[in-house]
C-alpha cells in the first residue's frame, strides 16, 4: 500500500518538475529572443525589451531556485480535491493548477488544519525529498474515516527529520514544516507593528524570513515598489541566513546588518559597552543638532576681507542676520547654506561697489565683475566657509568625537566622564553605534550639493514614474493605518519623495540600498532586542508607514544599550500602537540543554520565557573543571571527541571576545583549515566565536569556554551567556578554570 502511494506521488512530482524545466527553457528562449533584439528600434522599443529581460531574468531565477524540495505537500479535502503544497506555484499549459504556492490562501490549511480543527482537509501528507525523487511520504489523517485497517503509513516526523538533520552553517528554509503558531504570524496583516517575542529556538528567525516572502507575495502590489528590508544583528548573521528567501523564490527583500545602514560605511570598530550605551540614548539626538549647529558660527568681531586690494568688513550682525535667514527656512545645513553665503555675496557686492564708487571709479561699475571679484577672494571664501562649512555627515561626526573643543561644545549636560568615552582620534573606524549618529547627521545636513545643479528634468521623470508606484503601493494603506488608529499619514507624493533617486535602471532593491532616504513598505529586524534606541530612531526614519515585524527575545538582550522590555523600546516610537505575539516551542536545542539554560538565568534573577523544548537530547550538559592554564589545551584535548559525538556536524567553540585569537591559533595548530574564526567562516566544520558573533547562529555541538567570565564580561547580564547556552541542536560542553554560574554549578 505505501508502496504504492509513494510510486504514485513519485510519478506526479517527476510530472512537477518536468513542467519547471519547460518553463525554465521558455525563460531562457524569451530571454534569447530579447538579448538578440535589444540594440534595434526606437528608443522606447528598447527600453520595453530592457524591461522585458528583467523580467525574464528574475523568473528564471526564481525558476532555478526553487529546485530543491520543490514541493513538499499534499492535501486531500472533504470536495474530493487533491492540492500540492510547493515553494511556487505552478500551472501546466492548459493552466490547470499543479501546485499551490505555500503562501496562496488555498495552502493555508496545510498549516493550520488540526483534527480537532479540520478546515475541510481529510488528510495532510508531507513529501520528503531528495533530489528529485520522492523519498518518503508521511501522513496526518485528519479525518478518521479515511484510515482503513492496516493502512498507516509509515514515515519519519518531517518535522523531526529536519529538527535532527546536521547543520551546515547555513539556514535553511522551515517551508515544507511551518507549525501552526508559526503560521499565524507569517500570515498576519502588513499594517502595523508586529512584535514576535519568543525564547531561544523557537524559529523566530525562520518565521521573520518566511514572513517577509509572505508579505512580498500577498502584497506584492504595494511592497514591490518601496520594497522589503530585512535587517540582523551582523554580518555573520546575514550570511547565515542569505540563502533562505531566494529558496523561497523571493530575491527581492533588502537585507542589512545595523552596522551596514549608512550606505557606503561598513561599521565594524569594537566598542566598550559604556560608549556604545551612551551613544545609543537618544539624547545623542540633540548632541548631533548640537554639531550641526555649531557649524552654523558668528565671527567674534567683525571681519576684514581683502577683495582685489579693496577692504570689505563683514560685520557680526550681518552674519548673524545671513544666518537667521537661513535657518528660518527650516532646511538641512547645506541646503540653508546656499541663502546664506547668496546673502552675504550680495551684500559685500554691494559694499564693493560702493567703496570704488565712492573712490571715484564713477558709478560705471560692472555689477556681475565686481560679484566675481568678491566670489572668488581667498578672504572672502574662507571667512563663509568658516560661519557656514559645507558638511558630510562623516565629518562632522569624526570632527566632533576627535576634537575636544567641539565635544565640549555640543554636548552640555554630559560629565568629563562622559565626554572621555566619547573621545577618539581623528579618521578613527566607525563602530554600529556610530551608524545611527551619522544617519542623523545626514538627515540634518542633507545632499553636499543641494544646489539645484543636478539635471532637474531626470529627476522629475523619476519623480514621476516613482508617484506611480507609491499610489499603488499606498492604496488600501492609509485605509489599513486608520484602521489601526495610526496617523502621519502619508500622501503618494510624499512617499515618492522619499524615494527619488536618479539611477532608473536600478531595480529598487539596488536603489533602496544605496539611497539612505529610502521609504520601505516594511521593515523586519530580527534580534530586536538588541537596539539602542537611537537605533530605532533610524529605522523607523526608513519605514514612516510604520510597517514593522520586529523579532527578538527580551531575556537574551546582551548589549548594554539593549531593550530590558518592548515597551520601553518601543512607546517612545509607537506609542501603544503595537501588538505582540509570542513563540512557545523550542525547535533547537534538546530540552537537557534548554532547561539548564533556564535555571542559569533564572538563578541569575532574569525571568526568562523557557519554551517547550520538541526534543530530547542524547546528552546532558557536560562539564569539565580545569586548572586556568590548561583551559586552551583541554579544548584542543577534547575536539576529536566533540566532532565524533556529532557524527561530522558543525561544532562551535564560544569563548570570551579577548580568548578567541588564542582558542583559534591553538586549535589550528592540530585541525589547520578546518578551524574557521570570527564572522563568516561558517563553512568549516569546526569554528571559534565570541558570543555577540554567535546570536542567531546554531551549530550540532557547542562548547563554551569560562561561562563565568562571559557573565562577569557582560557585568552580570546573562544574555551573552544564555544565548551562548542556547546555540547547540545536540550537545553542550562547558570548559571552565572558575566556579560555575548559579543553576549550572552541580
Ligand atoms: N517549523 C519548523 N520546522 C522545522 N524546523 C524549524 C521549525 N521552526 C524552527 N525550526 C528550526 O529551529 C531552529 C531554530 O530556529 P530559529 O533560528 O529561527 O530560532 P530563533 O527563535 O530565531 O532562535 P534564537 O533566538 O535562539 O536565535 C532552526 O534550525 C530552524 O530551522
Amino acid at each position: 500500500m505505501y508502496d504504492d502511494e509513494l510510486a504514485q506521488e513519485r510519478s506526479y512530482v517527476h510530472g512537477l518538475y518536468s513542467r519547471l524545466d519547460e518553463l525554465r527553457a521558455e525563460k531562457v528562449e524569451q530571454l534569447g529572443e530579447v538579448r538578440r533584439a535589444k540594440s534595434m528600434g526606437t528608443h522606447q522599443n528598447r527600453s520595453e525589451r530592457d524591461a522585458f529581460a528583467t523580467l525574464y531574468e528574475n523568473r528564471l531565477a526564481q525558476l532555478n531556485a526553487v529546485d530543491d524540495k520543490l514541493v513538499f505537500g499534499r492535501l486531500d479535502l472533504d470536495d474530493g480535491q487533491c492540492r500540492y503544497i510547493g515553494r511556487i506555484g505552478l500551472l501546466s499549459e492548459d493552466l490547470r493548477q499543479l501546485m499551490v504556492d505555500w503562501r496562496a490562501p488555498e495552502a493555508g490549511t496545510f498549516y493550520q488544519a488540526t483534527a480537532f480543527e479540520r478546515l475541510g482537509v481529510r488528510r495532510r501528507r508531507h513529501l520528503l525529498l531528495q533530489g528529485r525523487n520522492v523519498k518518503a511520504i508521511e501522513d496526518d489523517v485528519l479525518d478518521h474515516t479515511m484510515l482503513v485497517e492496516g493502512d498507516q503509513l509509515q514515515g519519519e516526523g518531517a518535522l523531526l527529520a529536519a529538527l535532527n538533520s546536521k547543520r551546515t552553517g547555513r539556514m535553511n528554509d522551515i517551508v515544507g514544516t511551518i507549525q501552526a503558531e508559526q503560521d499565524r504570524i507569517i500570515r498576519s496583516p502588513l499594517s502595523g507593528a508586529l512584535v514576535v517575542q519568543g525564547g531561544p529556538g523557537t524559529g523566530k528567525t525562520a518565521v521573520a524570513l518566511h514572513r517577509a516572502a509572505y508579505l512580498l507575495y500577498t502584497h506584492r502590489e504595494r511592497l514591490q515598489a518601496a520594497g522589503v528590508l530585512l535587517v540582523g544583528p551582523s554580518n555573520a548573521f546575514m550570511k547565515y541566513i542569505e540563502r533562505v528567501l531566494p529558496s523561497l523564490g523571493e530575491t527581492g527583500v533588502v537585507m542589512s546588518s545595523v552596522g551596514n545602514l549608512f550606505p557606503g560605511v561598513r561599521a565594524t570598530a569594537p566598542e566598550s559597552p559604556e560608549t556604545a550605551e551612551l551613544k545609543g540614548r537618544l539624547r545623542m539626538a540633540e548632541v548631533v543638532a548640537n554639531a550641526v549647529a555649531n557649524r552654523q558660527r558668528l565671527p567674534r568681531e567683525d571681519v576684514r576681507l581683502d577683495v582685489e586690494g579693496t577692504r570689505l568688513i563683514l560685520t557680526v550682525r550681518q552674519v548673524r542676520r545671513a544666518r537667521d535667514k537661513a535657518r528660518a527656512l527650516g532646511v538641512p545645513h547645506n541646503e540653508g547654506r546656499v541663502t546664506f553665503v547668496k546673502t552675504l555675496l550680495r551684500e559685500l557686492t554691494e559694499q564693493l561697489r560702493e567703496h570704488i564708487e565712492s573712490a571715484g571709479a564713477g558709478n560705471n561699475a560692472d555689477r556681475s565683475y565686481l560679484a566675481e571679484d568678491v566670489r572668488s577672494s581667498h578672504d572672502v571664501r574662507v571667512m563663509l566657509n568658516l560661519c557656514w562649512m559645507p558638511m558630510t555627515a562623516e565629518k562632522l561626526i569624526d570632527d566632533m568625537f576627535s576634537k575636544p573643543e567641539i565635544l565640549e561644545a555640543v554636548t552640555p549636560g554630559f560629565t568629563p566622564a562622559e565626554r572621555e568615552l566619547l573621545l577618539r582620534s581623528p579618521g578613527a573606524r566607525w563602530s554600529e553605534s556610530d551608524v545611527p549618529l551619522l544617519d542623523e547627521a545626514a538627515e540634518l545636513l542633507g545632499e553636499m550639493d543641494a544646489t539645484g545643479g543636478r539635471a532637474q528634468a531626470s529627476v522629475e521623470s523619476q519623480r514621476k514614474r516613482d508617484l506611480a508606484n507609491a499610489e499603488k503601493a499606498i492604496d488600501n494603506m492609509n485605509q489599513q493605518l486608520e484602521d489601526s488608529g495610526v496617523d502621519g499619514i502619508l500622501t503618494a507624493e510624499q512617499l515618492a519623495d522619499f524615494n527619488i533617486v536618479e539611477a532608473a535602471s536600478q531595480t529598487s532593491a539596488e536603489r533602496a540600498l544605496t539611497d539612505r532616504s529610502w521609504a520601505y513598505g516594511h521593515v523586519v529586524i530580527d534580534e530586536a532586542q538588541e537596539l539602542s534606541p537611537m537605533q530605532w530612531r533610524l529605522l523607523v526614519r526608513r519605514c514612516p508607514v510604520k510597517s514593522f515585524t520586529i523579532v527578538g527575545d527580551i531575556a537574551q538582550t546582551s548589549s548594554s544599550s539593549g531593550a530590558m522590555s518592548w515597551r520601553d523600546a518601543l512607546t517612545p516610537f509607537m506609542g501603544e500602537r503595537w501588538t505582540m505575539e509570542e513563540l512557545t516551542v523550542n525547535y533547537r536545542t534538546p530540552m537537557q540543554i534548554a532547561e539548564a539554560a533556564v535555571r542559569m538565568a533564572n538563578a541569575a534573577g532574569q525571568i526568562v520565557s523557557a519554551p517547550k523544548a520538541v526534543r530530547d537530547g542524547d546528552w546532558e550538559p557536560i562539564i569539565d573543571r580545569v586548572p586556568a592554564a590548561d583551559v586552551v589545551k583541554h579544548v584542543v584535548a577534547m575536539m576529536p571527541k566533540e566532532t565524533a559525538a556529532v557524527g561530522g556536524g558543525l561544532v562551535a567553540v564560544i569563548t570570551p571576545a579577548a580568548m578567541v585569537r588564542e582558542v583559534t591559533a591553538a586549535l589550528r595548530v592540530v585541525y589547520g583549515t578546518r578551524i574557521g574564526h570570527g564572522a563568516g567562516s561558517l563553512e568549516q566544520d569546526i569554528v571559534v566565536i565570541d558570543p555577540h558573533e554567535a546570536k542567531g547562529l546554531e551549530f550540532d555541538g557547542v562548547i563554551i569556554v569560562e561561562p563565568a567570565t562571559l557573565l562577569s564580561d557582560a557585568k552580570g547580564r546573562v544574555g551573552d551567556l544564555y544565548v551562548s547556552m542556547t546555540r547547540p541542536t545536540q550537545r553542550l560542553r562547558l570548559v571552565t578554570s572558575q566556579p560555575l554560574p548559579a543553576g549550572i554549578e552541580a
